[in-house]
């Protein structure tokens, strides 16, 4: 079973509008090429700002929500919609990823569970949970490929999280992520491939093109790590797009050769959600 993915690392502006214009272009594009699933970045249609979040957000069902749906029905492909800020009825704001089938119905939602807190000494320095609030749930989605795990970013740092995605039956793992000039060269390509080897799942990371008059600048280098732990494409820092064919089968064989999940030691340890 084979998934022809886009991977859209597009250009995040002040403008929202213009911003959703810009994934269109994309998808229409890529949708010519005929793909299954399309993936665009974190906070695709809002700068990655904390005081941009409650300004940006929508409720769940917004006009920014509706259009993603209308895409996905429209060109018959599911659709990870990057993430965007998302305000609940206490006007609590998540950073949340929303999936669309085929006909536009919303399939699944992750709220980024771990928040980005971190100050790197005289380099990077984030604090999410300034405007946002972490999600609870773990995700995974069903498509007629089978099943497909899915967090934000800083998520991809815990790995008890993508295990328990693979212990619900993910064989794919989509990332939509902005990793930064300080723990992007450091950690991205590493953490993608860890995750890989760990999980023997491909690994997707989609992520913002670099602008480097923007306040937090992105990484970009969106990646596609297959189940054996190799990256089988990469952009560079560049505003694009790829399109990447995940043959599930090969999670199969690897996990078949190297059958690391049924070998682990379920005696001795155990890892559960709560
Ligand atoms: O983990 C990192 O280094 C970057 C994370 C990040 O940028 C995010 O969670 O949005």
């Amino acid at each position: 079973m084979k998934i022809k993915a886009a991977i859209i690392q597009m250009r995040v502006d002040e403008d929202k509008q213009k911003n959703i214009d810009t994934a269109n272009e994309y998808l229409k594009n890529a949708v010519k090429e005929g793909i299954d699933i399309a993936i665009l970045p974190e906070m695709f249609c809002c700068p990655y700002e904390t005081p941009n979040f409650p300004i940006y957000a929508e409720r769940e069902g917004g006009e920014s929500y509706r259009v993603m749906a209308n895409f996905a029905k429209e060109y018959g492909i599911y659709l990870v919609a990057g993430s965007m800020p998302e305000k609940d009825e206490n006007n609590h704001i998540f950073n949340t990823s929303y999936v669309f089938n085929r006909k536009g119905e919303k399939i699944a939602k992750h709220r980024k569970m771990h928040l980005f807190d971190i100050d790197v000494a005289g380099r990077q320095r984030f604090k999410e949970s300034d405007t946002l609030t972490a999600g609870n749930e773990i995700t995974v989605f069903d498509t007629e490929f089978g099943k497909i795990g899915l967090c934000i970013c800083y998520d991809i740092r815990f790995p008890e999280l993508s295990r328990l995605m693979v212990d619900q039956g993910a064989k794919v793992i989509i990332v939509p992520g902005a990793f930064n000039m300080t723990t992007g060269p450091a950690h991205w390509n590493v953490l993608f491939r860890n995750r890989s080897l760990d999980n023997q799942v491909f690994m997707i990371g989609c992520a913002p093109a670099r602008d480097l008059s923007a306040s937090y600048t992105s990484y970009g280098h969106s990646i596609a790590v297959s189940p054996w732990g190799e990256i089988v494409q990469q952009l560079d820092e560049k505003e694009g797009y790829m399109i990447v064919e995940l043959n599930l089968q090969q999670v199969e064989k690897v996990r078949r050769e190297l059958p690391l999940l049924k070998q682990r030691r379920n005696d001795l340890y155990t890892l559960k959600s709560l």
